[in-house]
C-alpha cells in the first residue's frame, strides 16, 4: 500500500505542483493520475520514489515513510518506465534489460537468462537480444522499458505515459498486453496519463487532477462516470456535449450501439 498524506511540492523557482494532496494506493492494483498538462501528475509520480523531494507531507510504502529510506536503494526497489522508453542507447536489448539485475549485484549469466524470459514475457523473441534501441520499433522499445522495469520483480510499477509516443493501434495493443500482464503479476501500478481513455481502460482506481496537483475526484471509471464530482470532471472525462453519450438502435433485429454523432460502436449482446 502505498500513503500520500498531505502531499505538497513546490519547486526552488516558487512553482507550486502540488498541494495538500491525500491518497491510498491499495496493493496489487492499478491506479491511474489523469489530468490536465501541467496539474502535477509527474511529480506525483517521481516522488514516490524520491526522484522528487517533497516539500511537505509524507509517503508511506508499507507503513514505512519514504524519507526514512536509502533513496538509490528505494529507485532500485521500484520499476519505473517512462514516455520515451529511457532505454541505454549503446547498449543492446538484452544489456538493458540485464541492467537493473547487474545493480543489484546479480552475475552476468544469471542476469541475462533472467532478461531473456523477462523479454519473452512482453513478446520479444530472441532475435530482438542483440539489437540496439534505435533498431527497434517505437512499441518494441516501450516493451524493453516495461521488461527492464519488471525484471527485478518489485512490488511496485511506476509508468509515466508509458504508450504515449505510439500511434493509436500500437497503443491499444501494449495496453492490452499490460493488462494482461497485470492479471497474472498483481503489481501496484501507479501509471501517468492525459488520456481519459487509457485511465478508463487502465485504472482500477482513477484519480483526476486540477492544476496545482489538487484531487477533482477519485474513484473507478464507473463511479466517475455514474457520478462525477463537478463540472471538471465531466467536461475532462467527456461527459459533456455528448462526448460520452451512446444510444441503442434497432437494425435488421439487432442492438447495435452508436455514438453522439450516430457511429456504429457495436452490438448489443
Ligand atoms: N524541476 C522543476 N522546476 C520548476 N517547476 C517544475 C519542475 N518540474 C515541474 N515543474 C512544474 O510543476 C508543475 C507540474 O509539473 P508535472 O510535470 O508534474 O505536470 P504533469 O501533470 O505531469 O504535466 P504533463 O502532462 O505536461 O507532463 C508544472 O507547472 C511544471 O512546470
Amino acid at each position: 500500500m502505498i500513503e500520500f498524506r498531505s502531499v505538497g511540492k513546490q519547486f526552488a523557482d516558487g512553482t507550486r505542483a502540488v498541494s495538500d494532496f491525500s491518497l491510498t494506493i491499495p496493493s496489487h492494483t492499478t491506479t491511474v493520475f489523469v489530468g490536465p498538462s501541467g496539474c502535477g501528475k509527474t511529480t506525483l509520480l517521481r516522488s514516490i520514489n524520491r526522484m522528487v523531494d517533497l516539500t511537505e507531507g509524507q509517503i508511506l510504502i508499507d507503513d514505512v515513510d519514504i524519507s526514512d529510506r536509502n533513496p538509490v536503494q528505494l529507485r532500485r526497489s521500484i520499476g519505473h518506465v517512462m514516455q520515451h522508453a529511457g532505454l541505454l542507447p549503446h547498449r543492446r536489448v538484452i544489456d538493458n534489460v540485464s541492467t537493473p539485475l547487474r545493480l543489484n549485484g546479480v552475475a552476468k549469466a544469471d542476469a541475462r537468462q533472467r532478461s531473456a524470459q523477462m523479454l519473452a514475457t512482453v513478446g520479444l523473441d530472441e532475435s530482438m537480444h542483440r539489437r540496439y534501441p534505435s533498431q527497434l520499433s517505437g512499441g518494441q522499445q516501450q516493451r524493453v522499458g516495461v521488461a527492464r522495469a519488471l525484471v527485478n520483480d518489485p512490488n511496485i510499477l511506476l509508468m509515466d505515459e508509458p504508450f504515449s509516443a505510439v500511434d493509436p493501434i500500437v497503443r491499444a495493443e501494449l495496453q492490452d498486453e499490460m493488462l494482461r500482464l497485470q492479471e497474472k503479476l498483481k503489481k501496484t501500478i501507479v501509471f501517468v496519463t492525459h488520456d481519459i481513455a487509457e485511465a478508463f481502460a487502465m485504472g482500477d482506481q482513477v484519480v483526476v487532477l486540477k492544476t496545482g496537483g489538487t484531487v477533482a475526484q477519485v474513484g473507478s471509471p464507473t463511479d466517475l462516470l455514474a457520478e462525477p464530482a463537478d463540472e471538471f470532471v465531466e467536461e475532462f472525462i467527456g461527459l459533456q456535449r455528448g462526448g460520452r453519450t451512446l444510444q441503442v438502435q434497432e437494425l435488421q433485429g439487432r442492438l447495435i450501439i452508436v455514438d453522439q454523432h450516430g457511429r456504429p460502436m457495436g452490438v448489443l449482446e
